[in-house]
């Protein structure tokens, strides 16, 4: 590739851009283990990223407000809809671009909140990274007031097929949400596919592709189709939602995902754009390991300061005190014991809403089965 499809990029960075993108051509497998140039670099761990789901923490405490299983459908949808900018779109609002955000070590931790305001009650968020090979990062998002919950977790398979890097990601959510009558409702959440795009020009952003779903214990079911430059509009980030009771259609949302939802019955209108809240983290200073902040601490400063060197030599005592960490185990015949999750053997939920949409779709791939210690 020459350097003018980098042109979006300063000119001190051109040349380096150029040759990891002729490196992702011949490179096969994990992309956490692909050296990226250090301007694509994010200061952040995987295990924050969780907190996407609840950037909007009125819109998921409202979900056990729906009064009928069709209304919490609707609820789920529009909470799911809105969780989308915050997951796949922050980056570049933040830094301009996607960024390589850096690898958890196993067992790292994550936890933050958001405040109760106007009655909603107080959200609670427990991130650990269960698995570094491969890297896996299991969550539990809860508001206690409010019955709703989130639990799941999340790996990715990469690959590169020119001009994108393509992610298929690995996992699934599940909403429990407490009923009036002491019962509850879970909802599957699949996750869709990522290409990242803009690869070659040096700035990277995510469309999302294919379709994923929302699964109720309750008999409904919700596909969401992505299509990246839509239909009619020609739009990136567009999508289609279509929600049904098993029998009718209850809802038929089209959009972006980044901004505007319209809906063809005039129910769940509703703007992405819309203000966020986001995670609220305790100070490093009162933090202590393995809690994500205080152990990338010198690697987040050297990045954020353009400091690379300083950052490349803390990630690199990271990593060997890792090594170091398992081998120990091993010479123990001992494994590292997750604090709040446990590996199970099925998932019953999983398996059983996961049926309501198999008959078009196998099974999402699932690595790793994770229940939340109690
Ligand atoms: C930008 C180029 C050069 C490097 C690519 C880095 C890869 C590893 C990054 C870029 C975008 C990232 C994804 C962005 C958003 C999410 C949603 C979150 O809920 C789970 C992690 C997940 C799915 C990230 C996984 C890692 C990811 C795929």
């Amino acid at each position: 590739m020459s350097n003018s499809g980098t042109a979006e990029l300063p000119a001190s960075q051109q040349s380096t851009w150029s040759s990891f993108v002729k490196g992702l051509a011949s490179w096969s497998g994990d992309l956490s283990s692909l050296t990226a140039p250090s301007f694509i670099l994010s200061p952040t761990s995987l295990t924050e990223f969780p907190a996407y789901w609840c950037e909007h923490p009125d819109e998921f405490a409202a979900i056990s407000s729906g009064k009928t299983p069709e209304e919490r459908a609707k609820l789920v949808l529009r909470w799911f809809i809105l969780t989308l900018k915050c997951q796949y779109a922050t980056r570049n609002e933040k830094m301009g671009s996607e960024k390589k955000p850096l690898n958890p070590i196993l067992g790292e931790t994550f936890y933050g909140s958001w405040p109760d305001s106007n009655g909603r009650g107080k959200t609670d968020l427990i991130v650990e990274q269960a698995s570094d090979h491969p890297p896996i990062t299991a969550y539990y998002i809860n508001n206690e007031k409010a019955g709703v919950s989130l639990e799941g977790h999340s790996g990715q398979k990469t690959s590169f097929s020119a001009p994108s890097i393509v992610v298929k990601q690995v996992g699934h959510a599940i909403i429990t949400v407490k009923l009036e009558d002491g019962n509850a409702e879970e909802y599957l959440i699949t996750l869709p596919r990522l290409k990242i795009d803009g690869i070659l020009y040096g700035k990277p952003y995510i469309e999302l592709t294919e379709v994923s779903y929302i699964v109720g214990s309750n008999g409904t079911s919700a596909t969401i189709d992505y299509k990246g430059k839509g239909w009619l509009s020609g739009k990136a980030h567009s999508y289609k939602a279509t929600l049904t009771n098993g029998s009718s259609t209850i809802s038929q949302v089209e959009g972006q995902w980044t901004g505007l939802a319209k809906d063809s019955k005039g129910d769940l209108n509703f703007d992405a754009q819309m203000p966020k809240e986001e995670v609220n983290v305790k100070p490093i200073e009162e933090q202590q390991l393995p809690e994500s902040r205080l152990v990338w601490k010198e690697v987040a400063e050297g990045i954020r300061n353009g400091n690379y060197d300083k950052a490349g030599k803390a990630k690199s005592q990271i990593e060997n005190d890792q090594r170091a960490k398992r081998k120990d185990e091993a010479a123990e015949s001992k494994k590292h014991e997750l604090k709040h999750f446990n590996q199970i053997a099925s998932d019953e939920s999983y398996a059983k809403l996961i049926k309501q949409v198999s008959s078009t779709l196998p099974p999402t791939e699932e690595g790793y089965k994770l229940k939340r210690d109690n």
